[in-house]
């Protein structure tokens, strides 16, 4: 088959093609380019384009760049940053795969392939049920990214191979070394997909600035110290908060009094919640329970972790959902992803983004309805 791997100078991706070419494919490479917004020039990009022509000499494959910057830039950097500023907490790396690695690269070059193969740690399983191809879970749990993928379409996923999904990361890096590829020791890339490679807090710094205001503990309205904008900080955060005596947690903001609300301790109740609102609920292969708005059991993931919840999910409009978790879950951050799993850990569902609304003004009891109700 005709494949197009996107590869990004690093290991997993450089594994990927090698079990490509093992596997008898014809494979033409691609990296794509974004520039960094610091000034400061590409360096990075130009050390892991340098990889990618060592990997694409090594297996004798053909090696394009897509510069795909002022789509990153429109469709990822600006929802971030819309999303700070809305005191919300954004996923850039959700969007980056639902409108980068899979969406305009699809549109520009992936098209032209039978699969587009990337490096990521999932896989795909054909149900023969109903012969509808789902986003299933890599058995490294450390690893497992489907998290970032529970935004991408059904077209996208159908397209889509991974190469060394069912690996675990300890056996890719074995391989790399015993191939002898050239980035085998290259370290893990960290952090959030192109931004990864800048520090998130100058990011923001540099695009919204600075506007300081207080740190208030939320159960006794005691003003502790000043932040240095409300969007430095997320819901859940421990770290950065520069506060003595902790440990302190983030748990909520007011973006209008530009106040940053903490609580002390461990386990104190304001920390947790067991009831998530969401909305904009997207299925990735199709919608589990159409017609259907009994509380059904799933497992979930509020954050990029390797741990599921065990909680149900129950439809109150159609793309309004809310989670009843089995335990208290911290730091619910309004703007993130809850991604649904089915029970067994082994289907990504899809995800919905968690909402502001207050938890308590929903009734599990109350009547579902449609969005035209
Ligand atoms: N600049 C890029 N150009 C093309 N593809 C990329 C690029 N960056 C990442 N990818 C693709 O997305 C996959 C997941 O990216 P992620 O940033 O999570 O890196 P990773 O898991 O550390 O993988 P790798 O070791 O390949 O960098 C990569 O394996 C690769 O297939």
């Amino acid at each position: 088959m005709r494949i197009a791997a996107l590869i990004s100078g690093g290991v997993d991706s450089a594994v990927a093609v090698h079990r490509l070419v093992e596997q008898g494919h014809d494979v033409s490479l691609f990296y794509i380019r974004i520039a960094s917004d610091d000034g400061r020039g590409d360096c990075s990009a130009e050390e892991d384009l340098e990889m990618c022509r060592l990997i694409a000499s090594r297996y004798g494959l053909p090696l394009d760049t897509v510069d795909l910057n002022k789509e990153y830039w429109e469709s990822v950097m600006e929802y971030a940053l819309r999303t700070v500023r809305q005191g919300l907490t954004p996923n850039p790396d959700i969007m980056c795969n639902r409108f980068i690695k899979f969406g305009y690269f699809e549109e520009r070059r992936g098209y032209e392939f039978d699969y587009t193969a990337t490096g990521h740690y999932a896989r795909t399983l054909t149900d023969p049920a109903d012969g509808l191809v789902y986003l299933a879970t890599a058995p490294d749990p450390v690893k497992d990214q489907t998290d970032f993928l529970a935004r991408i379409s059904y077209r996208q996923l159908s397209h889509a191979m991974f190469p060394i999904g069912d690996l675990p990361k300890a056996e890719v890096r074995r391989m790399a070394v015993e191939l002898n590829l050239p980035n085998a020791r290259r370290r893990d890339s960290q952090g959030i997909c192109f931004l990864g490679k800048i520090n998130y807090n100058d990011f923001i710094r540099r695009h919204l600035g600075e506007r300081p205001g207080p740190i208030i503990e939320i159960e006794s309205g005691r003003k502790l110290g000043e932040h240095r904008g409300y969007w430095f900080h997320t819901i859940g955060q421990r770290k950065g908060l520069g506060l003595s005596g902790g440990p302190w947690y983030v748990v909520g903001k007011n973006i209008v009094d530009n106040a940053v609300y903490v609580s002390g301790g461990y386990g104190t109740l304001r920390q947790y919640g067991r009831t998530i609102c969401l909305d904009e609920m997207h299925w990735i292969t199709r919608d589990p329970w159409p017609d259907r708005c009994d509380a059904e059991p799933i497992v979930f993931k509020n954050r990029h972790m390797p741990e599921f919840i065990e909680a149900t999910l129950t439809r109150l409009g159609q793309s309004r959902y809310v989670i009843e978790s089995s335990q208290p879950v911290q730091g619910i951050a309004p703007g993130q992803f809850a991604v649904i799993y089915t029970p067994d850990r082994r289907i990504c569902l899809g995800s919905g983004i968690i909402t502001t609304d207050d938890p308590r003004h929903f009734k599990l009891t109350q009547p579902c309805q449609n969005e035209s109700d």
